[in-house]
């Protein structure tokens, strides 16, 4: 598990953001995938880092399961997603023997390792990263802010379910953004209604509104609510790019913006 002490490239990130969520299931994973994809999309060169240690789904989620990572005289060799190599995943992940095997450590080896996937992968120059945590605040929180924070200024993006007991827990994440000095770029409010494959008519399977209405009393923007999506579901099951084949899809034009919104917004300048 130890990479050779190397020298990575952090200092060549662009734009990192922290997505956030208080609350666990409600789509953290899917929006850092989503998005990433849709900005590899637009054209940039994006690396997408896991630092949920406990419930790492991202490579399921884009197809790279079970791929292995490598070492090089930089250090370690992030999984390149697509041919051209402008879209990079670390996880630990690719660490474990089986995908199911469980990472239970303590809180400092959780954070060496953190330290190791933003100091010692060979990211070369990027565009975005996109950082995937565990609900909540944790221990892998500290660990990637400290170890993120002198390479580049640190942006949030907090997601949160339309129910008023996510939106609740959502909150007290904007209040660890501001506890943490992080710039929160948006709310994406995810779960949002089931739209009908027969009318395209929405139904609010839970209630609606909470992301937005969080947004404007914390005054930050919202970024989009994203419908429930069978088809999403199961691209992500099937690690596809949803946003390539499924342009027609209830979820894509909701992706598409939120990317849009968070392309319209370069990263605070740097100290
Ligand atoms: N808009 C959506 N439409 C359909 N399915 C969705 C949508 N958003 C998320 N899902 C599904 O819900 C499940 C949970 O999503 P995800 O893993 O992204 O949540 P999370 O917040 O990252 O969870 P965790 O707390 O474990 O980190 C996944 O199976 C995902 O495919
Ligand atoms: S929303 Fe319309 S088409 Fe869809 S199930 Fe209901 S009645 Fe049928």
């Amino acid at each position: 598990m130890e990479a050779a002490a190397g020298p990575g490239n952090p200092a060549g990130i662009g734009h990192v953001i922290l997505i956030l969520s208080g609350k666990g299931g409600v789509g953290k994973s899917t929006i850092s995938t989503e998005l990433a994809l849709a900005l590899h999309h637009a054209g940039k060169k994006v690396g997408i880092l896991d630092v949920d240690l406990c419930g790492p789904s991202i490579p399921r989620m884009l197809g790279v399961q079970g791929r292995a990572v490598h070492q090089c005289s930089a250090g370690w060799v992030p999984v390149f997603v697509d041919r051209e190599q402008t879209v990079a995943l670390m996880s630990v992940g690719f660490l474990l023997e089986q995908p199911d095997d469980a990472v239970v450590w303590r809180g400092p080896k959780k954070s060496a390792l953190i330290k190791q996937f933003v100091c010692d992968v060979a990211w070369g120059p990027l565009d975005y990263l996109i950082v995937d945590t565990p609900p909540g605040t944790s221990d892998e929180h500290m660990a990637a802010l400290e170890a993120l924070r002198p390479y580049s200024p640190l942006d949030a993006l907090v997601v949160t379910a339309p129910q008023a007991v996510s939106v609740g827990d959502a909150r007290r994440e904007l209040t660890f953004c501001r506890k943490a000095g992080l710039r929160v770029i948006g709310v994406v409010e995810n779960m949002s209604g089931f739209v009908c494959p027969h009318c395209t008519e929405c139904t609010s399977v839970f209630s609606q509104g909470g992301g937005e209405e969080l947004a404007r009393l914390a005054g930050v923007p919202f970024l989009g609510s994203v419908p429930l999506d069978p088809q999403l579901a199961r691209s992500l099951e099937e690690g596809r790019d949803f946003i390539r084949e499924f342009p027609s899809s209830a979820a894509f034009p909701a992706l598409s913006a939120i990317a849009q919104r968070v392309l319209s917004q370069p990263p605070a300048p740097r100290p």
